[in-house]
């Protein structure tokens, strides 16, 4: 529409003829006289308003979907998702044979208790039977009442008549009950004797008795006692959706909130129920998200049961809430699909645990890293164990894996790991080991890309990345899935922490495509433990159970607590394995399957099982001493000489060491190793930081006049 100013309407014709209605004016005068005003039968509120054009038509004329538009549109879930879902059909068959195994095994603990209460109701029971037959034979409770009345008014010629009636009914029911009493009591006698085997006897006859017993106890007194106490749950409706999203404040008026038609209908969805709405204008999804605590109290539940999301692929305004009928920590998860068996590929999802609606929440491992954060006991390495778990059960994948806790969480792992590329402990040689197998990673980044490569050429893939046909084909090109609990220990440690970082920043940017994949666990998130080279590189992100946003953001990314990532709600115990996770697929809540040590074992053995019992020993690089080998790149008549010409040196001769090491990692290395550093070192006129000789030398002599 364009913005032409409205043309007011012309002034009323003064001398245009009016016809006045007469019966319309004295109703008006009597409305004044009462102090109201005559409402006017045409008045503004009951005229259909003309739409006012202003300016040019600009809208689009409405037009009709296309057949593929048509097609296109999504439909709901026609089958409920546990018919659909194998998981979760095997999820809701097991639940069906525990509650059938509960409530057998409950009334046949109370058997005792339903014998007494038959053998004290059933003889009641009979003698209430009999009594009924025979006041249904003689008719006598039929015109009882009015048989009374007849008497009472001394009126025995209606007595006489209705007793007449009575007798007359009487006459016929005394054959039905003479023949029914002949079967039943040849019935009985059969029963009792040889000619009816025991299985027949004993169900009919216990039958028969419980029949008796359900007659003769009174209606508020059952035999069976109730074994099901179902548990209350908060059906959500539209009102109360409605309700809970006032409640944030967000929203002026509930009729604002609307249902989409043909989504929004309010369904069960897992455990719960899934309402769609639609937020008006200026309201965003992720707003809601943000105020949960609000929304749970507007909707009278807890927090844990509630779950606003934004939904991906639809307008920012589109909301889902899922409120679960308990709260979510308190729900057993199904169990994790590749437990009892089968095989995983690490170019393929595998399943990592379920979301709260407890779906199954994939994982995914080529072309990107991961990284596991959260408080202590938040179970980082319980989540990430998952995934090494799924990825024991892919036979090409070679594992690399230290724990520098050394709490035993990967103990599991080591039979599938080189000698060389497995370390549990929280001392000085596990991190150097650590920072060796990191040298490895960074000589494996030089030599694969060229075989790769090769192999691409040869028509094995249509891009230079480690695709199975390529991994399958050459036994130096497996997937290494290399993993580092507590990485901080490394990150942070004064000698090796900044060549460690700088060489993760280089695995994780260039082995990404080369079938290199780095695990990273940490419960320190700062700027420190968690340089932004490497988390920022790092795809898949677990932020699990953490204090505040400012570690939220700085392990999912900037900006991430602000779309609706909230794992500061988990609680370390209650919560632990629930985590957020960005990187694959939308974002997600979901919580680890829980695999325990027994678990971890059989599945590791299983592994070992695939790879035919050994894994395969690596061409590690040799470990390496910095003094020496910056004593050995020295020129002979250099006095001094700055870091970056030093770097440069050391990675021409040593590659695969230090290929990936920066200026500042190797001034941070040698001061480590408490050699005296300057930060004037003149060179052709040149002054920088860097390192004398007469340091070198002197920082030697002392090392080798220390003994071990
Ligand atoms: N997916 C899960 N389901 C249920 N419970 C879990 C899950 N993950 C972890 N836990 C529980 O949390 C506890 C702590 O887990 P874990 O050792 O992985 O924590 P963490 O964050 O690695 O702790 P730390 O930093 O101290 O190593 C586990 O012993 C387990 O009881």
């Amino acid at each position: 529409m364009t913005s032409e100013p409205i043309t007011p309407a012309g002034p009323p014709d003064e001398k245009a003829a009016r016809i006045v209605d007469l019966a319309q004016r004295r109703a008006d005068r009597a409305a004044a006289a009462q102090g109201l005003s005559a409402a006017d039968a045409a008045d503004a509120e009951t005229v259909a308003p003309e739409p006012v054009l202003v300016g040019e038509v600009v809208d689009p004329p409405d037009r009709r979907p296309d057949l593929s538009e048509l097609l296109d549109r999504r439909g709901g879930p026609v089958l409920p998702l546990w018919l659909t879902d194998p998981g979760q059909r095997r999820d809701m068959l097991r639940r069906a044979v525990n509650s059938a195994g509960y409530h057998v095994g409950t009334h046949l603990a109370l058997s005792p208790v339903y014998a007494g209460k038959v053998a004290w109701y059933a003889p009641k029971g009979a003698a209430r039977l009999v009594g009924q037959v025979l006041g249904w034979t003689s008719a006598e409770t039929g015109n009882w009442h009015l048989r009374q009345d007849a008497a009472n008014r001394n009126d025995p010629k209606t007595w006489l008549d209705l007793d007449r009636h009575r007798m007359r009914q009487a006459s016929w029911r005394w054959w039905v009950t003479g023949a029914g009493t002949l079967t039943a009591g040849t019935g009985g006698l059969v029963l009792a004797s040889d000619l009816t085997p025991w299985w027949v006897k004993v169900p009919v006859l216990a039958a028969g008795l419980v029949g008796l017993a359900r007659h003769g106890r009174p209606l508020d007194k059952p035999i069976l006692a109730r074994t099901v106490v179902r548990p209350v749950y908060r059906k959500l409706t539209a009102e109360l959706t409605r309700k809970g999203i006032m409640a944030t404040g967000l929203v002026k008026r509930p009729e604002d909130i609307v249902f989409p038609a043909g989504v929004g209908e309010i369904r069960r969805d897992g455990p719960g129920y899934l309402a769609i709405v639609d937020l008006p204008d200026g309201v965003i999804a992720v707003d809601v998200v943000e105020k949960r605590e609000l929304l749970a109290g507007g909707l009278r539940l807890p927090v844990d049961q509630v779950w606003p999301e934004v939904m991906p692929r639809e307008h920012p305004s589109r909301l889902a809430l899922w409120v679960a009928d308990r709260p979510v920590s308190a729900m057993k998860q199904p169990p994790w699909p590749l437990l009892r068996g089968g095989q995983t590929d690490y170019f393929k999802p595998f399943v990592y645990g379920f979301d709260p609606r407890m779906r199954p929440v994939d994982y995914r491992m080529d072309e990107r890293n991961s990284l596991f954060a959260g408080f202590p006991g938040s179970g980082k390495s319980l989540s990430a164990r998952v995934v090494m778990a799924g990825m024991a059960l892919d036979p090409l994948v070679q594992f690399a894996v230290f724990d520098l806790a050394g709490r035993g969480d990967f103990d599991a792992f080591e039979p599938l790991c080189p000698p060389d590329l497995f370390g549990s402990g929280a001392d000085e040689g596990t991190k150097q080991a650590a920072y060796q197998m990191l040298m490895w990673l960074l000589k494996e980044c030089d030599v694969r890309g060229p075989r790769i490569k090769h192999y691409a050429t040869q028509g094995l893939n249509s891009e230079n990345k480690l695709n199975r046909a390529i991994a399958a084909k050459d036994a130096r090109l497996r997937p290494v899935v290399a993993a580092i609990d507590e990485v901080q220990e490394l990150i942070t440690d004064p000698e090796i922490g900044k060549s460690s970082a700088a060489a993760m920043t280089s695995i994780i940017k260039r082995g990404r495509a080369l079938g290199i994949h780095l695990v990273l666990m940490t419960q320190r998130i700062d700027k420190e433990s968690l340089p932004k080279g490497v988390t920022s590189n790092i795809a898949n992100r677990t932020c699990l159970a953490v204090p505040s946003h400012v570690e939220v953001d700085l392990a999912l990314g900037t900006g991430a607590y602000r779309q609706g990532a909230q794992p500061t709600r988990f609680e370390v115990g209650v919560d632990s394995g629930w985590g957020v996770r960005v990187g694959y697929g939308p974002m997600v809540s979901a919580r680890a399957a829980y695999l325990d040590r027994a678990a971890i074992e059989k599945i590791c053995a299983r592994g070992v099982a695939l790879r035919g019992g050994t894994a395969a020993a690596v061409d590690m690089p040799t470990a390496r001493d910095i003094l020496d080998d910056l004593r050995a790149v020295w020129v002979a008549d250099e006095r001094g000489q700055h870091w970056e010409v030093l770097t440069t040196r050391l990675a021409d001769r040593f590659p695969d060491a230090y290929s990936s090491l920066t200026p500042d990692a190797l001034s941070a290395l040698v001061r480590g190793k408490k050699v005296e550093c300057s930060r004037q070192v003149k060179v052709k006129g040149a002054n920088r930081s860097g390192l004398y000789l007469d340091n070198l030398t002197k920082a030697l002599a002392e090392r080798d006049s220390t003994p071990d």
